[in-house]
Protein backbone atom coordinates (compact mmCIF):
# COMPACT_ATOMS: atom_id res chain seq x y z
CA UNK A 1 0.00 0.00 0.00
CA UNK A 2 0.90 3.35 -0.80
CA UNK A 3 2.51 5.76 1.98
CA UNK A 4 2.06 8.94 0.15
CA UNK A 5 0.36 11.32 2.69
CA UNK A 6 -2.55 12.72 0.09
CA UNK A 7 -3.85 9.08 -0.58
CA UNK A 8 -3.67 7.87 2.43
CA UNK A 9 -6.11 10.59 3.46
CA UNK A 10 -8.79 9.37 0.70
CA UNK A 11 -11.51 7.75 2.13
CA UNK A 12 -12.01 4.29 2.15
CA UNK A 13 -13.44 2.48 -0.84
CA UNK A 14 -17.13 1.52 0.06
CA UNK A 15 -18.92 4.12 2.53
CA UNK A 16 -21.50 2.33 4.71
CA UNK A 17 -22.04 5.56 6.85
CA UNK A 18 -25.45 7.09 6.57
CA UNK A 19 -25.25 11.00 5.76
CA UNK A 20 -27.36 13.86 5.77
CA UNK A 21 -27.59 15.35 2.19
CA UNK A 22 -28.78 18.76 1.04
CA UNK A 23 -29.32 18.48 -2.43
CA UNK A 24 -28.21 15.88 -5.35
CA UNK A 25 -25.62 17.00 -7.88
CA UNK A 26 -26.40 15.87 -11.35
CA UNK A 27 -22.86 15.83 -13.02
CA UNK A 28 -23.28 15.91 -16.67
CA UNK A 29 -20.20 16.60 -19.60
CA UNK A 30 -22.02 19.82 -20.98
CA UNK A 31 -22.31 20.52 -24.87
CA UNK A 32 -22.37 23.81 -27.11
CA UNK A 33 -25.85 25.52 -27.78
CA UNK A 34 -24.68 27.47 -31.12
CA UNK A 35 -22.23 27.52 -33.78
CA UNK A 36 -20.10 30.55 -31.42
CA UNK A 37 -19.94 28.28 -28.77
CA UNK A 38 -18.11 25.34 -30.45
CA UNK A 39 -14.81 25.95 -30.76
CA UNK A 40 -14.98 27.48 -26.79
CA UNK A 41 -16.37 24.25 -26.06
CA UNK A 42 -13.84 21.79 -27.15
CA UNK A 43 -11.14 24.10 -25.90
CA UNK A 44 -12.64 23.43 -22.41
CA UNK A 45 -12.69 19.75 -23.21
CA UNK A 46 -9.26 19.57 -24.34
CA UNK A 47 -7.98 22.45 -21.42
CA UNK A 48 -4.33 21.49 -20.81
CA UNK A 49 -3.24 19.37 -24.28
CA UNK A 50 -2.72 22.54 -25.97
CA UNK A 51 -4.45 21.78 -29.00
CA UNK A 52 -4.57 24.82 -31.97
CA UNK A 53 -8.08 25.38 -32.77
CA UNK A 54 -7.30 24.91 -36.48
CA UNK A 55 -7.10 21.00 -35.46
CA UNK A 56 -9.84 21.54 -33.23
CA UNK A 57 -12.63 22.77 -36.36
CA UNK A 58 -11.54 19.62 -37.24
CA UNK A 59 -13.39 17.77 -34.98
CA UNK A 60 -15.95 20.56 -34.91
CA UNK A 61 -17.48 19.37 -38.34
CA UNK A 62 -20.32 17.19 -36.61
CA UNK A 63 -21.46 19.67 -34.26
CA UNK A 64 -21.44 22.33 -37.23
CA UNK A 65 -23.49 19.79 -39.16
CA UNK A 66 -26.50 20.43 -36.14
CA UNK A 67 -26.03 23.89 -36.05
CA UNK A 68 -23.67 24.31 -33.52
CA UNK A 69 -25.85 22.38 -31.12
CA UNK A 70 -25.69 19.15 -28.94
CA UNK A 71 -28.47 17.78 -27.82
CA UNK A 72 -26.92 17.00 -24.30
CA UNK A 73 -27.81 20.35 -22.32
CA UNK A 74 -31.62 19.86 -23.47
CA UNK A 75 -31.45 15.89 -22.48
CA UNK A 76 -29.63 16.65 -18.65
CA UNK A 77 -32.36 19.36 -18.55
CA UNK A 78 -34.81 16.67 -18.99
CA UNK A 79 -33.07 14.06 -16.95
CA UNK A 80 -33.16 17.02 -13.90
CA UNK A 81 -37.26 17.67 -14.69
CA UNK A 82 -37.70 13.85 -14.05
CA UNK A 83 -34.93 13.34 -11.30
CA UNK A 84 -37.18 16.15 -9.25
CA UNK A 85 -40.67 14.99 -10.39
CA UNK A 86 -39.54 11.29 -9.05
CA UNK A 87 -38.15 12.69 -5.70
CA UNK A 88 -41.58 14.66 -5.57
CA UNK A 89 -43.53 11.40 -6.44
CA UNK A 90 -41.26 9.70 -3.61
CA UNK A 91 -41.49 12.37 -1.01
CA UNK A 92 -38.33 13.33 -0.70
CA UNK A 93 -36.77 16.72 0.46
CA UNK A 94 -34.37 17.14 -1.84
CA UNK A 95 -33.35 19.84 -4.45
CA UNK A 96 -30.75 18.85 -7.60
CA UNK A 97 -28.66 21.30 -8.73
CA UNK A 98 -27.08 20.44 -12.23
CA UNK A 99 -23.09 21.24 -13.50
CA UNK A 100 -21.14 20.15 -16.29
CA UNK A 101 -17.60 19.30 -16.46
CA UNK A 102 -17.70 21.64 -19.98
CA UNK A 103 -20.43 23.79 -20.20
CA UNK A 104 -22.83 26.00 -18.88
CA UNK A 105 -24.21 25.24 -16.03
CA UNK A 106 -20.56 24.67 -14.73
CA UNK A 107 -19.94 22.52 -11.52
CA UNK A 108 -18.10 26.00 -10.11
CA UNK A 109 -21.69 28.09 -10.54
CA UNK A 110 -23.68 24.77 -9.17
CA UNK A 111 -21.59 24.96 -5.88
CA UNK A 112 -22.19 28.43 -5.54
CA UNK A 113 -25.49 27.97 -5.73
CA UNK A 114 -24.84 25.38 -3.62
CA UNK A 115 -23.46 28.02 -0.55
CA UNK A 116 -25.79 30.59 -1.80
CA UNK A 117 -28.54 28.13 -0.40
CA UNK A 118 -26.77 26.86 2.88
CA UNK A 119 -26.20 23.74 1.76
CA UNK A 120 -23.06 21.64 3.04
CA UNK A 121 -22.95 18.18 1.66
CA UNK A 122 -24.21 17.02 -1.59
CA UNK A 123 -24.79 13.97 -3.40
CA UNK A 124 -23.57 14.15 -7.16
CA UNK A 125 -25.13 12.18 -9.79
CA UNK A 126 -22.32 11.35 -12.88
CA UNK A 127 -24.22 10.69 -16.36
CA UNK A 128 -21.40 8.26 -16.59
CA UNK A 129 -22.36 4.37 -15.77
CA UNK A 130 -18.58 3.61 -16.21
CA UNK A 131 -15.58 3.34 -14.07
CA UNK A 132 -12.36 4.77 -16.40
CA UNK A 133 -10.51 8.12 -16.12
CA UNK A 134 -12.90 10.01 -18.55
CA UNK A 135 -16.37 8.65 -16.63
CA UNK A 136 -15.45 8.53 -13.48
CA UNK A 137 -12.08 9.69 -11.94
CA UNK A 138 -12.13 12.58 -13.97
CA UNK A 139 -15.49 13.41 -12.57
CA UNK A 140 -14.27 13.63 -9.39
CA UNK A 141 -11.08 15.92 -9.93
CA UNK A 142 -13.59 18.35 -11.69
CA UNK A 143 -15.46 18.17 -8.11
CA UNK A 144 -12.01 18.95 -6.27
CA UNK A 145 -11.00 21.90 -8.74
CA UNK A 146 -14.24 23.11 -8.87
CA UNK A 147 -14.24 23.35 -5.23
CA UNK A 148 -10.86 25.04 -4.67
CA UNK A 149 -12.30 27.45 -7.15
CA UNK A 150 -14.52 28.31 -5.46
CA UNK A 151 -13.25 28.56 -2.30
CA UNK A 152 -15.73 26.05 -1.26
CA UNK A 153 -13.30 23.22 -0.60
CA UNK A 154 -13.98 22.65 3.64
CA UNK A 155 -17.17 24.05 3.66
CA UNK A 156 -19.19 21.73 1.35
CA UNK A 157 -18.93 18.23 1.22
CA UNK A 158 -19.69 16.34 -2.30
CA UNK A 159 -19.89 12.50 -2.21
CA UNK A 160 -20.15 11.18 -6.14
CA UNK A 161 -22.55 8.05 -6.10
CA UNK A 162 -21.05 5.35 -7.63
CA UNK A 163 -19.98 3.57 -11.08
CA UNK A 164 -23.97 2.44 -11.57
CA UNK A 165 -23.15 0.02 -14.50
CA UNK A 166 -24.60 -3.31 -12.92
CA UNK A 167 -27.98 -1.30 -11.34
CA UNK A 168 -31.20 -2.89 -12.46
CA UNK A 169 -31.80 0.36 -13.03
CA UNK A 170 -29.40 0.96 -15.81
CA UNK A 171 -29.46 -2.17 -17.45
CA UNK A 172 -33.81 -2.69 -17.67
CA UNK A 173 -34.01 0.19 -20.51
CA UNK A 174 -31.20 -1.45 -22.73
CA UNK A 175 -32.84 -4.92 -22.05
CA UNK A 176 -36.25 -3.29 -23.55
CA UNK A 177 -34.85 -1.09 -26.28
CA UNK A 178 -32.84 -3.93 -27.77
CA UNK A 179 -36.62 -6.20 -27.46
CA UNK A 180 -37.48 -3.57 -29.70
CA UNK A 181 -34.33 -3.17 -32.04
CA UNK A 182 -35.04 -7.00 -32.99
CA UNK A 183 -38.83 -6.69 -32.88
CA UNK A 184 -38.14 -3.56 -35.62
CA UNK A 185 -35.57 -5.57 -37.76
CA UNK A 186 -38.66 -8.77 -38.01
CA UNK A 187 -40.86 -5.85 -39.09
CA UNK A 188 -38.32 -5.17 -42.22
CA UNK A 189 -37.17 -8.05 -42.98
CA UNK A 190 -40.09 -11.35 -43.09
CA UNK A 191 -39.37 -14.52 -41.58
CA UNK A 192 -35.92 -12.94 -39.53
CA UNK A 193 -34.23 -15.80 -37.40
CA UNK A 194 -31.91 -13.45 -34.88
CA UNK A 195 -30.30 -16.63 -33.84
CA UNK A 196 -28.96 -16.97 -37.62
CA UNK A 197 -29.25 -13.32 -39.00
CA UNK A 198 -28.84 -10.58 -36.41
CA UNK A 199 -25.19 -9.47 -34.79
CA UNK A 200 -26.00 -7.09 -31.94
CA UNK A 201 -23.21 -4.87 -31.68
CA UNK A 202 -22.39 -3.09 -27.87
CA UNK A 203 -21.09 0.28 -28.67
CA UNK A 204 -19.39 2.25 -26.32
CA UNK A 205 -16.68 4.96 -26.34
CA UNK A 206 -13.17 4.07 -27.21
CA UNK A 207 -10.73 5.40 -24.48
CA UNK A 208 -6.93 5.12 -24.29
CA UNK A 209 -5.62 1.85 -22.96
CA UNK A 210 -4.11 3.90 -20.22
CA UNK A 211 -7.60 4.78 -19.27
CA UNK A 212 -9.20 2.12 -18.26
CA UNK A 213 -8.71 1.04 -14.71
CA UNK A 214 -6.67 -1.85 -13.25
CA UNK A 215 -9.50 -5.11 -12.85
CA UNK A 216 -8.42 -6.70 -10.04
CA UNK A 217 -8.94 -6.85 -6.42
CA UNK A 218 -9.34 -3.35 -4.90
CA UNK A 219 -6.51 -2.85 -2.55
CA UNK A 220 -9.10 -0.98 -0.12
CA UNK A 221 -11.64 -2.52 -0.75
CA UNK A 222 -10.27 -6.14 0.25
CA UNK A 223 -9.49 -4.69 4.00
CA UNK A 224 -13.23 -3.87 3.90
CA UNK A 225 -16.84 -4.84 5.53
CA UNK A 226 -18.49 -6.69 2.45
CA UNK A 227 -15.91 -6.37 0.32
CA UNK A 228 -15.08 -8.78 -2.46
CA UNK A 229 -12.56 -11.62 -1.33
CA UNK A 230 -11.79 -11.73 -5.42
CA UNK A 231 -13.10 -9.45 -7.88
CA UNK A 232 -12.20 -11.01 -10.53
CA UNK A 233 -13.52 -14.60 -10.07
CA UNK A 234 -16.64 -12.67 -9.30
CA UNK A 235 -16.97 -11.33 -12.56
CA UNK A 236 -18.03 -14.49 -14.66
CA UNK A 237 -16.42 -12.40 -17.40
CA UNK A 238 -14.49 -14.14 -20.35
CA UNK A 239 -10.57 -12.32 -19.94
CA UNK A 240 -11.14 -10.75 -17.22
CA UNK A 241 -8.40 -12.79 -15.65
CA UNK A 242 -6.14 -12.25 -18.49
CA UNK A 243 -6.09 -8.47 -16.69
CA UNK A 244 -8.88 -6.80 -19.20
CA UNK A 245 -9.22 -3.07 -17.90
CA UNK A 246 -12.46 -2.67 -15.16
CA UNK A 247 -13.67 -0.25 -17.90
CA UNK A 248 -13.82 -3.31 -20.68
CA UNK A 249 -15.01 -5.66 -17.55
CA UNK A 250 -18.18 -3.98 -17.03
CA UNK A 251 -19.27 -3.60 -20.48
CA UNK A 252 -18.78 -6.89 -21.52
CA UNK A 253 -20.79 -7.46 -18.35
CA UNK A 254 -23.47 -5.29 -19.24
CA UNK A 255 -23.65 -6.69 -22.48
CA UNK A 256 -23.67 -10.17 -21.88
CA UNK A 257 -26.41 -9.37 -19.40
CA UNK A 258 -28.67 -7.62 -21.61
CA UNK A 259 -27.69 -10.24 -24.77
CA UNK A 260 -28.57 -13.00 -22.37
CA UNK A 261 -32.03 -11.31 -21.43
CA UNK A 262 -33.63 -10.09 -25.04
CA UNK A 263 -30.79 -11.07 -27.71
CA UNK A 264 -33.16 -14.00 -28.51
CA UNK A 265 -29.46 -15.94 -29.25
CA UNK A 266 -27.84 -13.53 -31.65
CA UNK A 267 -24.53 -13.33 -31.65
CA UNK A 268 -22.82 -10.42 -29.68
CA UNK A 269 -20.19 -8.17 -29.54
CA UNK A 270 -18.63 -5.55 -27.52
CA UNK A 271 -17.09 -2.67 -29.95
CA UNK A 272 -15.38 0.72 -29.86
CA UNK A 273 -16.55 4.40 -31.07
CA UNK A 274 -15.45 8.39 -31.27
CA UNK A 275 -11.79 7.48 -30.69
CA UNK A 276 -9.68 10.31 -30.87
CA UNK A 277 -6.14 11.05 -30.05
CA UNK A 278 -2.62 10.54 -31.75
CA UNK A 279 -2.19 7.55 -33.72
CA UNK A 280 0.11 5.79 -32.01
CA UNK A 281 -1.47 6.17 -28.91
CA UNK A 282 -3.22 2.53 -28.28
CA UNK A 283 -7.08 3.15 -27.58
CA UNK A 284 -9.49 0.40 -27.49
CA UNK A 285 -10.23 -2.00 -30.47
CA UNK A 286 -12.23 -2.96 -32.40
CA UNK A 287 -13.54 0.46 -34.07
CA UNK A 288 -17.26 -0.37 -34.96
CA UNK A 289 -16.95 0.63 -38.59
CA UNK A 290 -14.17 -1.70 -39.15
CA UNK A 291 -15.96 -4.17 -37.07
CA UNK A 292 -18.89 -3.52 -39.37
CA UNK A 293 -17.12 -3.88 -42.56
CA UNK A 294 -15.38 -7.14 -41.35
CA UNK A 295 -18.84 -9.22 -40.83
CA UNK A 296 -18.41 -12.42 -42.89
CA UNK A 297 -20.54 -11.52 -46.87
CA UNK A 298 -23.86 -13.04 -46.25
CA UNK A 299 -23.04 -14.34 -42.48
CA UNK A 300 -25.82 -12.02 -41.18
CA UNK A 301 -28.63 -9.97 -42.25
CA UNK A 302 -28.81 -6.99 -39.93
CA UNK A 303 -27.25 -5.91 -36.96
CA UNK A 304 -28.80 -3.87 -33.88
CA UNK A 305 -26.14 -1.22 -32.34
CA UNK A 306 -27.20 -0.83 -28.46
CA UNK A 307 -25.22 2.20 -26.99
CA UNK A 308 -24.70 0.70 -23.76
CA UNK A 309 -21.72 3.13 -22.64
CA UNK A 310 -24.10 6.00 -23.06
CA UNK A 311 -27.09 7.13 -20.57
CA UNK A 312 -28.43 9.46 -23.24
CA UNK A 313 -28.99 10.05 -27.70
CA UNK A 314 -25.76 12.85 -27.80
CA UNK A 315 -23.39 13.81 -30.08
CA UNK A 316 -21.66 11.01 -30.04
CA UNK A 317 -24.42 9.00 -30.39
CA UNK A 318 -26.04 10.71 -33.18
CA UNK A 319 -22.56 11.44 -35.40
CA UNK A 320 -20.70 8.24 -34.54
CA UNK A 321 -23.57 5.61 -34.81
CA UNK A 322 -26.95 7.22 -36.64
CA UNK A 323 -24.46 8.94 -39.10
CA UNK A 324 -20.89 7.29 -39.34
CA UNK A 325 -21.86 3.41 -38.44
CA UNK A 326 -25.19 3.51 -39.97
CA UNK A 327 -23.79 4.40 -43.05
CA UNK A 328 -20.92 1.87 -42.97
CA UNK A 329 -23.54 -0.74 -42.30
CA UNK A 330 -25.21 0.27 -45.39
CA UNK A 331 -22.38 0.05 -47.62
CA UNK A 332 -21.87 -3.82 -46.66
CA UNK A 333 -25.49 -4.47 -47.09
CA UNK A 334 -26.49 -5.46 -43.61
CA UNK A 335 -30.35 -3.64 -42.04
CA UNK A 336 -29.51 -1.74 -38.98
CA UNK A 337 -31.20 -0.24 -36.33
CA UNK A 338 -30.13 1.50 -33.45
CA UNK A 339 -31.61 0.96 -30.42
CA UNK A 340 -32.25 4.22 -28.02
CA UNK A 341 -30.03 5.10 -24.44
CA UNK A 342 -31.85 5.39 -20.97
CA UNK A 343 -32.35 9.37 -21.29
CA UNK A 344 -35.45 9.37 -19.05
CA UNK A 345 -36.32 6.09 -18.88
CA UNK A 346 -38.51 5.50 -15.40
CA UNK A 347 -36.72 2.63 -14.61
CA UNK A 348 -33.28 4.97 -15.10
CA UNK A 349 -34.65 7.58 -13.10
CA UNK A 350 -35.95 6.03 -10.09
CA UNK A 351 -32.92 3.68 -10.16
CA UNK A 352 -30.71 6.88 -9.61
CA UNK A 353 -32.31 7.83 -6.89
CA UNK A 354 -32.14 4.72 -5.26
CA UNK A 355 -28.47 5.64 -5.21
CA UNK A 356 -28.98 8.74 -3.79
CA UNK A 357 -31.03 6.60 -1.03
CA UNK A 358 -28.14 3.86 -0.53
CA UNK A 359 -25.58 6.59 0.08
CA UNK A 360 -28.28 8.55 2.44
CA UNK A 361 -28.42 5.79 4.45
CA UNK A 362 -25.57 4.03 4.24
CA UNK A 363 -26.85 0.62 2.82
CA UNK A 364 -24.52 -2.32 3.57
CA UNK A 365 -22.55 -3.49 0.37
CA UNK A 366 -24.10 -6.65 0.69
CA UNK A 367 -27.78 -5.16 0.31
CA UNK A 368 -27.16 -2.96 -2.65
CA UNK A 369 -29.08 -3.26 -5.51
CA UNK A 370 -27.00 -4.96 -8.19
CA UNK A 371 -28.12 -6.79 -11.58
CA UNK A 372 -24.15 -8.43 -12.20
CA UNK A 373 -21.92 -10.50 -10.35
CA UNK A 374 -19.13 -7.73 -10.65
CA UNK A 375 -21.16 -5.03 -8.75
CA UNK A 376 -21.22 -2.86 -7.05
CA UNK A 377 -18.72 -1.46 -8.01
CA UNK A 378 -16.91 0.91 -5.33
CA UNK A 379 -18.34 4.48 -3.60
CA UNK A 380 -14.52 6.06 -3.66
CA UNK A 381 -12.04 5.26 -6.15
CA UNK A 382 -9.04 4.66 -4.68
CA UNK A 383 -5.63 3.15 -6.48
CA UNK A 384 -6.41 0.69 -9.14
CA UNK A 385 -10.01 1.49 -9.42
CA UNK A 386 -10.26 3.73 -12.55
CA UNK A 387 -6.59 3.98 -13.39
CA UNK A 388 -3.42 2.30 -14.40
CA UNK A 389 -0.13 3.36 -12.83
CA UNK A 390 0.49 6.41 -14.76
CA UNK A 391 -2.50 7.85 -14.29
CA UNK A 392 -2.06 6.94 -10.35
CA UNK A 393 1.04 8.80 -10.33
CA UNK A 394 -1.23 11.80 -12.20
CA UNK A 395 -3.86 11.42 -9.51
CA UNK A 396 -1.92 11.44 -6.14
CA UNK A 397 -0.35 14.95 -7.82
CA UNK A 398 -3.59 16.33 -8.63
CA UNK A 399 -4.99 15.33 -5.23
CA UNK A 400 -2.22 16.89 -3.30
CA UNK A 401 -2.60 20.24 -4.96
CA UNK A 402 -5.91 20.17 -4.49
CA UNK A 403 -5.28 19.63 -1.10
CA UNK A 404 -2.65 22.65 -0.99
CA UNK A 405 -5.08 24.59 -2.85
CA UNK A 406 -7.72 23.90 -0.13
CA UNK A 407 -5.32 24.74 2.75
CA UNK A 408 -4.16 28.11 1.11
C1 LIG B 1 -15.42 7.45 -21.78
C2 LIG B 1 -15.98 8.70 -22.41
C3 LIG B 1 -17.29 9.11 -22.39
C4 LIG B 1 -18.46 8.40 -21.71
C5 LIG B 1 -18.53 8.78 -20.28
C6 LIG B 1 -19.02 10.19 -20.02
O1 LIG B 1 -20.11 10.53 -20.49
O2 LIG B 1 -18.30 10.95 -19.37
C7 LIG B 1 -17.36 10.33 -23.12
C8 LIG B 1 -18.52 11.09 -23.31
C9 LIG B 1 -18.63 12.23 -24.11
N1 LIG B 1 -17.68 12.77 -24.94
C10 LIG B 1 -18.22 13.89 -25.52
C11 LIG B 1 -17.55 14.76 -26.41
C12 LIG B 1 -16.17 14.75 -26.63
N2 LIG B 1 -15.25 13.86 -26.14
C13 LIG B 1 -13.97 14.19 -26.57
C14 LIG B 1 -12.80 13.53 -26.27
C15 LIG B 1 -12.68 12.35 -25.50
N3 LIG B 1 -13.70 11.66 -24.89
C16 LIG B 1 -13.16 10.56 -24.19
C17 LIG B 1 -13.86 9.61 -23.45
C18 LIG B 1 -15.22 9.66 -23.17
N4 LIG B 1 -16.09 10.66 -23.59
C19 LIG B 1 -11.75 10.60 -24.39
C20 LIG B 1 -10.77 9.62 -23.79
C21 LIG B 1 -11.45 11.70 -25.19
C22 LIG B 1 -10.07 12.15 -25.67
C23 LIG B 1 -9.63 13.35 -24.97
C24 LIG B 1 -9.68 13.26 -23.46
O3 LIG B 1 -8.92 12.47 -22.87
O4 LIG B 1 -10.47 13.99 -22.85
C25 LIG B 1 -14.08 15.38 -27.35
C26 LIG B 1 -12.93 16.15 -27.94
C27 LIG B 1 -12.79 15.99 -29.38
C28 LIG B 1 -12.23 14.64 -29.73
O5 LIG B 1 -11.13 14.33 -29.22
O6 LIG B 1 -12.88 13.93 -30.52
C29 LIG B 1 -15.45 15.72 -27.40
C30 LIG B 1 -16.08 16.87 -28.16
C31 LIG B 1 -19.57 14.06 -25.05
C32 LIG B 1 -20.52 15.20 -25.46
C33 LIG B 1 -21.42 14.81 -26.58
C34 LIG B 1 -22.30 15.93 -26.98
O7 LIG B 1 -21.83 17.08 -27.11
O8 LIG B 1 -23.51 15.71 -27.17
C35 LIG B 1 -19.82 13.03 -24.19
C36 LIG B 1 -21.08 12.77 -23.41
FE1 LIG C 1 -13.47 4.71 -10.12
Amino acid sequence: MSTDPALAAAPAAFDEQPHEYDAILLLGFGGPEGQDDVIPFLRNVTRGRGIPDERLEEVAHHYRHFGGVSPINRQNHELRDALAAELDRRGIDLPVLWGNRNWDPTLPDALREAEAHGFRRILALATSAYASYSGCKQYQENIDDALAETGLAGRLTIDKARPYFDHPGFIAPFVEALRGGIAELREKIPGLDPAQDVRILFATHSVPNSYTGDFGPHPEALGGAGAPADTVARSGVPGAAAGIGAYEAQHLAVSAAVAEAAGEGAAWDLVYQSRSGPAHQPWLEPDINDFIAEIPKGSAKAIVIVPVGFVSDHMEVLWDLDTEAIETAGEHGLEVVRVPTPGTHPAYVSGLIDLVLERRDGTPVAERASELALGPWFDVCGEGCCDTEERQAAVRAHRARAMQAADA
